[in-house]
């Protein structure tokens, strides 16, 4: 066991109960605390271990919880605290009880002291020396023995002497000597006692000195002890006062607290016993709602009951419909599969019919007066329907000065925009379907170039020219065949500039996404490996995002002022649209492009009155054109020799002359009898390139109609009837072109469907030449087939060759391997095509308005 400070002999109860205190007092539990207050476990423990006890609660109340003492540790307290006055207090009382006996003692001795002093002042008077002094009772004995042996010395020198004279004497003597003797011994021993009793007075006193040293000592630590017991209880006064006055301060916060929580607990009664109300009153309304409902929910049973078993009954009709339906769908797919067969002979019908109407086509169109000068005379003679245009010769008047000149066609000065492009519309279809176009205008300055390719200034949608219409066109038909075909449409647009690629920084390719699909361009290069100048892609999704660069690419063409036009040309412009076609089913990729020129006016230089630079300009321009004249002309003759080399204008043209390319050319005449040198010479440029052409197809023309007139003989023969007995009659090449034509300028709906593909049969369906079997069969368009066959044109159109890397995809398709699908535009497909047309043409996207060259 461990000494425990406060372990007395006696106080063993005492050690016990405080052993098993553990940790701090204010933690003890109420029972242990009660345990160590009881009076019997405080018996007998000695003071210290008391203090001890005190000093553990002091500290502890001090250091550890900050003068707080909790109220049973106070009790504790106070009950040691008592115990300790209680024990200083008995331990007091002993001390003067011992004090008292050590005083009665003292007393006692006082008094002995006192009985011997007077006994020995008794005896002192006789031996005084004795008495005063030990010392000199010594002497004085020794002088008594002394004076004993002397005086024996002498009784015995007198009993010698006197001899036996007085024996008696002598024996009287020696026992008064004797007894002397004894009485003197006896004073001796009564004189050492005094000693004896003077020594224990001295031990005594000492005792008593050391006693009353203990007692101060003990005095002067109970003082201490009472002091600092008093000090202890004034701090704890102090403390208790402070505590009280937390306390009494907590007590009134925890009195406003319960008065306010009684306060809320009040206003929260009443807010609950007013929702109660409430929600008894909703109770009610949702119990009558409920039964309403279950009422309701009744009757839709019922009605449920019945709408099902309608249902099931229009079920079983729908599964009837359903089937027959199917075994419908089954003979469509059939007739589908046929009709795309039928739909990939169309189109090598329609390229072979363009192939027909020749690779190189010359139009001529002749712009009105403007306003202002309606007065002037005009050198249009006559124009024919079949191409032919009369011009007279103002110097010399008459038939004389009249030239008659020969073009595919001749618009009019009255002819719209629109008419113009309806002659154009197919070689747009051409160009997606892989072949390569070039349409250019050609004229002197003010002609009218622009007007045709582009369009007047702030043009309206009608007022478009062909650059527009073409893009927009191939918009049109690429939506339309979106579900079969994917479309990648690219424009780039370049500038030459005095036989050279302006390298402008406003040029630009332009990508157009169509399905959103980004095209792997990786460089822009001619196949000539002619570098197309530096050019910024910009990706668009609409139309009118194209028109809005093409606009930004006008704007930085070249012009400059000369005497005959003040915003005249000076430039080529080159808008170079590619077009990526790919069939989503098979995977083959077809490749076209369209090259749309708006040439620099072709005016002479001595009459354009320019020098310097601008001559300059005017030489380069001239150059350019004889030589795009030279290879049109060596194409047309197909001779070996092709001279792409002679300019740059015909080696970016390169792709999209010769070969299986479409060309096309717009003279532009200025009526104007002041223009007639120019206008002459322009017709003649014109005549120089498509006569050869010309005359070609006139002996084709001829042998058609040869052939034509043998089947007609062959048919009659036969004599083939449609199912109503009607006769079929045959028609020639020329009839079903003319047809096709009129059919593509005047009918906009079949036009639109001519875009998706339909071309060919809508307008053989529909022409009042062709009337319609009951059956929807047209006889006469297979007579048309087989007789456009029996021409031995060409075969089947294979696509040029891929004009250049500017697509950036290699392992072009060749055209045979291109196929379509489409549906039959029987009753069935009929509603979805022309929901297709609406959804066009309410999605034709409104360009902004058109800037002309600036
Ligand atoms: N068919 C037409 N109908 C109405 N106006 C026309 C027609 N053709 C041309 N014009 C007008 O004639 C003027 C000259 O036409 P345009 O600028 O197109 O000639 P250009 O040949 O392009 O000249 P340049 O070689 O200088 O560019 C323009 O004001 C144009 O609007």
């Amino acid at each position: 066991m461990a000494h425990q400070p406060w372990l007395p002999h006696g106080g063993q109860k005492f050690y016990e109960v405080f052993q098993w205190k553990q940790g701090r007092y204010a933690d003890l539990p109420a029972a242990k605390i009660s345990e160590m207050m009881k009076s019997s476990n405080l018996d007998n423990a000695p003071t210290q271990s008391l203090l001890s006890v005190v000093n553990g609660i002091l500290d502890e109340t001090f250091e550890r919880t900050n003068g707080k003492i909790p109220h049973r540790v106070a009790c504790l307290l106070r009950k040691v605290v008592q115990e300790i006055e209680r024990s200083i207090s008995t331990q007091a009382d002993h001390l003067r009880t011992k004090n008292n006996l050590f005083k009665i003692r003292e007393e006692k001795y006082q008094s002995r002291i006192r009985v011997l002093e007077a006994l020995a002042a008794y005896s002192g008077e006789e031996t005084k020396p004795v008495t005063n002094h030990p010392q000199q009772t010594k002497t004085e004995n020794c002088k008594v023995e002394e004076k004993r042996k002397v005086e024996n010395s002498k009784v015995e020198e007198k009993r010698k002497v006197e001899n036996s004279k007085v024996e008696e004497t002598q024996k009287a003597e020696n026992s008064k000597v004797e007894e002397t003797q004894k009485v003197e011994n006896s004073k001796v021993e009564e004189k050492l006692k005094v000693e004896e009793v003077r020594e224990d007075k001295r031990e005594l006193v000492k005792e008593t000195d050391k006693y009353i040293n203990e007692i101060a000592s003990l005095k002067q630590e109970l003082e201490m002890a009472k002091t600092m017991h008093e000090k202890r209880c004034l701090e704890m006064d102090k403390e208790t006062e402070g505590v009280k006055a937390g306390l009494q301060g907590r007590l009134k916060e925890l009195e406003s607290l319960l008065a306010d929580s009684n306060n809320r607990v009040k206003e929260l009664e009443i807010t609950t016993e007013s929702k109660c109300q409430k929600w008894n009153m909703k109770v009610k309304i949702y119990q009558s709602h409920m039964d309403s409902q279950f009422s309701t929910t009744q009757e839709l049973r019922f009605t449920s009951d019945a709408i099902k078993q309608e249902l099931l009954k229009t079920q079983k009709s729908y599964f009837e419909e359903f089937n027959q339906l199917e075994k419908k769908l089954k003979a469509l797919a059939d007739v589908a599969g046929n009709y795309r067969k039928l739909l990939a002979e169309n189109r090598k019908l329609f390229n072979e019919l363009q192939d027909l109407k020749g690779n190189i086509r010359v139009f001529c169109r002749i712009r009105p007066f403007l306003p202002g000068q309606s007065g002037n005379k005009t050198i249009v003679d006559s124009i024919g329907d079949n191409g032919q245009l009369v011009i007279s010769n103002p110097s010399k008047p008459g038939k004389e000065g009249n030239k008659t000149f020969k073009f595919n066609k001749v618009f009019c000065p009255t002819a719209t925009q629109a008419e113009v492009f309806s002659d154009i519309q197919p070689f747009i279809q051409s160009v997606v379907d892989g072949y390569n176009v070039c349409i250019f205008a050609y004229g002197q300055t003010g002609s009218g170039k622009t007007y045709t390719m582009t369009g007047p200034n702030n043009a309206t949608e009608e007022d478009w020219g062909v650059n527009y219409r073409a893009l927009n066109s191939l918009f049109k038909i690429s939506q339309s065949r979106r579900t079969t075909i994917e479309y990648e449409v690219g424009v780039q647009m370049i500038e030459i500039y005095n036989d050279q690629l302006k390298n402008y920084s406003f040029g630009m390719v332009i990508f157009v996404f169509l399905n959103l699909h980004t095209m792997g361009v990786t460089s822009i290069s001619q196949p000539n490996g002619l570098a197309v100048p530096d050019a910024s892609m910009h990706p668009v999704l609409s139309t009118s995002d194209v028109i809005d660069l093409i606009d930004v690419g006008l704007k930085n063409i070249t012009v400059s002022a000369t005497a005959i036009n003040e915003r005249s040309s000076r430039s080529h412009s080159i808008v170079t649209v590619h077009v990526r076609a790919k069939d989503l089913k098979l995977g083959n990729c077809l490749y076209g492009n369209l090259h749309l020129v708006d040439l620099a006016g072709s005016e002479r230089v001595d009459r354009s009155e320019v020098t310097g630079s601008a001559l300059k300009e005017a030489q380069h321009i001239n150059k350019s054109l004889s030589a795009l004249g030279d290879v049109i002309f060596s194409l047309a003759q197909k001779g070996a020799y092709v001279p792409y080399r002679n300019s740059k204008l015909t080696q970016v043209l390169q792709s999209s002359l010769g070969g299986q390319a479409k060309t096309l050319m717009f003279v532009q005449l200025n009526p104007d009898i002041n223009s007639y040198t120019e206008s002459l010479s322009t017709l003649k440029f014109a005549e120089r390139v498509s006569g050869v052409e010309l005359a070609l197809k006139d002996t084709v023309a001829k042998k058609n109609e040869e052939i034509e007139r043998l089947h007609l003989l062959k048919d009659l023969k036969s004599g083939y009837t449609g199912n109503n007995g009607e006769l079929h009659r045959t028609v020639s090449l020329s009839d079903k072109q003319s047809e096709v034509e009129s059919q593509q300028s005047t009918d906009d709906e079949k036009s639109e469907i001519s875009d998706a593909g339909l071309s060919l049969v809508t307008e053989t369906e529909g022409s009042a030449e062709y009337p319609r079997s009951p059956e929807g069969s047209t006889p006469g368009r297979s007579r048309v087939a087989s007789k456009i066959r029996l021409l031995q044109k060409p075969p089947t159109p294979q696509p040029a060759p891929r004009p250049d890397s500017a697509m950036g995809v290699p392992g072009m398709q060749p055209a045979s391997e291109f196929s379509f699908t489409w549906y039959p535009p029987n009753i069935y497909l009929l509603p979805i095509l022309t929901g297709i047309k609406k959804s066009l043409s309410s999605s034709a996207i409104k360009p902004p308005p058109i800037r002309k060259k600036v």
